[in-house]
């Protein structure tokens, strides 16, 4: 059963600013002028100015349980209202502003904030686009002046200053809203999710163990949520000069440098931001020597990348590949010095192997199915080796959607008093408890053919089939899609390629004809498009806008036919 009214994760910015009040909390690193400057701030003064913060929001009438929509660039202010908020009992909204508008009016109708906290920029786009309209009551601007209709950030420090810096936080059950994150909405409408301070308590937990993260550290923060964990674990986030929204903008040189200044051991990361390091690091001949560990999160690696990347490191050094969703984070994880002798099962259809779960984390495999299961029970899981959606439990698993009751019905099954997350991912589990991802359960393709005689179905999961025609040598990546063509159901995989073709594209279909039909996993794949540049998402870049390609690839083969 819960413990009653005890939980805050702000109990361990509290201990860091007692144990070593002095030791950095969080750099940024700021360009102006053609010169990277630098904003510091210890753990004392961040628990100070949070304490700050929450007393002057409590006066301002936002009280505990009330909802705050935060659109702060990363910053020393984005840190400290953040943990504010914490210490307040105000329940943070995070969306991802890359979503884009529309999406981003759908959540803020859901999660209903009574308050938005953000940069003039966002509260520009809030008005422009009648964001949250109808709940808002305090509007409260950062690095800016109330012009937008509320305070000052500044303004409402000096309104209403604490007397004594004795803020006292307030203390929730441990399973009680405390967060709304939003997920990025690759398979539809982001979903809120309901985050408590269990969960973070959890992933706190499991960044000590599983991750080795010690106090005294330091973290090149390239996301902020995860960023905000640094000062949690006791270690120094280090905020680089980008768009947290667009990693694949980010400048490598500014990156480089603010890991050589404070000698950071620690690099989180995701994929797409490891790969533009990794080839700018290599062409310069950079060493990243400081650091211990890095981590990648969220979404697929590619070898080749990590390969590439980690030429910068010391040896020894690993990659430690993170899966995870915003539902559960993280599931599992694997060093890149194994996941690199896993290649060759990757390349021929085995799907990518994400490792083993992280500590409390139950792993299992259910047959593939869109039906909501209400009640767990152990005969719903499939043999090792099969593959079958990817069910978690544990302590960092989310309980619920936030005003999203179809969603939750769809992906909670009930066991016992935590519910197991059904992830929308199709993998399976091998003899070592490994765990092997095949690609999102919305991308699978099934295709059932008729002729007068017999039927034959095949079944396409979109990593396990894209990866083997990414070895072909002029391909760079391939995305599978399934599109209704007479009537049946037809797989249909893009390209993209290395190069401007030089010569037909016939030459190169017939051999991607022969690759498919040399594995089980692509055989019977027929048609293939060459694509100039895919619908990507803007922060992953690895996240394919499938349902968008699928109507383009119907429109191209259907212009074929009428040839
Ligand atoms: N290491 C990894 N390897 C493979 N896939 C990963 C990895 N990490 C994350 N993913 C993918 O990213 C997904 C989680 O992403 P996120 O929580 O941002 O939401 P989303 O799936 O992009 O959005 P939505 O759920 O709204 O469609 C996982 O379910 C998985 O498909």
């Amino acid at each position: 059963m819960s413990e009653k009214k005890q939980a805050n994760l702000c109990r361990h910015l509290i201990d860091a600013a007692t144990q070593f009040p002095t030791s950095l909390a969080v750099a940024v690193q700021k360009k102006r002028f053609n010169k990277l400057i630098y904003q510091e701030m210890d753990f004392a003064q961040l628990h100070q100015r949070s304490d700050q913060i929450a007393f002057a929001l409590n006066q301002y009438g936002l009280k505990s349980g009330d909802k705050a929509v935060l659109m702060v660039t990363p910053s020393l202010d984005f840190f400290s209202i953040t943990f504010a908020l914490f210490k307040a009992g105000i329940v943070p909204i995070l969306v991802d502003p890359g979503m884009g508008t529309k999406n981003l009016k759908q959540c803020f109708k859901e999660a209903k904030p009574d308050a938005f906290i953000g940069i003039p920029k966002a509260h520009f786009a809030r008005r422009l686009f009648g964001w949250g309209r109808e709940t808002i009551k305090h509007n409260i601007t950062v690095a800016g002046t109330g012009l937008w209709g509320g305070i000052g950030l500044k303004a409402l420090l000096a309104k209403y200053p604490i007397q004594e810096n004795n803020y006292s936080m307030v203390k929730l059950e441990d399973d009680q809203l405390a967060a709304i994150l939003f997920t990025s909405g690759s398979t539809g409408t982001p979903k809120g999710v309901v985050y408590s301070h269990e969960m973070f308590e959890a992933q706190i937990s499991v960044l000590k163990n599983d991750y080795q993260i010690q106090h005294g550290e330091r973290d090149l923060a390239t996301f902020p949520l995860f960023s905000l964990f640094g000062p949690a674990l006791g270690m120094a986030s280090i905020v680089p000069e980008m768009d947290a929204s667009k990693p694949i903008t980010a400048n490598p040189e500014y990156l480089f440098e603010a890991i050589q200044k404070y000698e950071c051991s620690n690099l989180f990361a995701n994929p797409a931001l490891i790969e533009i390091l990794g080839n700018a690091g290599n062409k310069k001949g950079i060493k990243l020597a400081t650091l211990k560990r890095v981590i990648s999160a969220g979404a697929p690696a590619t070898l080749p990348s990590l390969k590439h990347f980690s030429k910068l490191l010391n040896k020894g050094v690993d990659i430690l590949n993170s899966y995870g969703a915003t539902e559960s984070l993280p599931i599992s994880k694997i060093a890149s010095s194994e996941l690199l002798k896993t290649e060759a099962i990757t390349d021929t259809g085995g799907g990518i192997c994400v490792g083993e779960a992280v500590e409390n984390t139950q792993l299992a495999i259910i047959k593939i199915s869109e039906e909501p299961i209400e009640n767990w029970s152990e005969e719903l899981t499939i043999p090792a080796y099969e593959i079958g959606e990817i069910v978690v439990k544990g302590p960092q698993v989310s309980q619920q959607y936030y005003a999203r009751d179809n969603a939750t019905v769809d992906s909670k099954i009930a066991d016992g008093e935590q519910s197991r997350h059904r992830m929308g991912d199709l993998g399976y589990l091998d003899e070592h408890g490994r765990l092997w991802m095949c690609g999102r359960k919305a991308h699978r393709v099934e295709t059932v053919f008729q002729d007068k005689t017999s039927t034959y179905t095949s079944n396409y999961f979109s990593i396990c089939s894209e990866r083997i025609f990414n070895t072909h040598p002029a391909v760079k990546r391939s995305a599978l899609v399934g599109i209704e063509l007479a009537e049946q159901k037809t797989a249909v995989v893009c390209i993209e390629l290395l190069e401007k073709p030089t010569e037909s594209s016939l030459k190169l279909f017939n051999e991607l004809r022969f690759i498919a039909d040399k594995h089980d996993h692509t055989r019977g794949i027929k048609h293939f498009l060459i694509h100039q540049g895919f619908p990507m998402d803007i922060r992953h870049n690895a996240k394919i806008y499938r349902e968008k390609l699928a109507v383009w690839a119907k429109s191209e083969i259907k212009k074929e036919f009428n040839k």
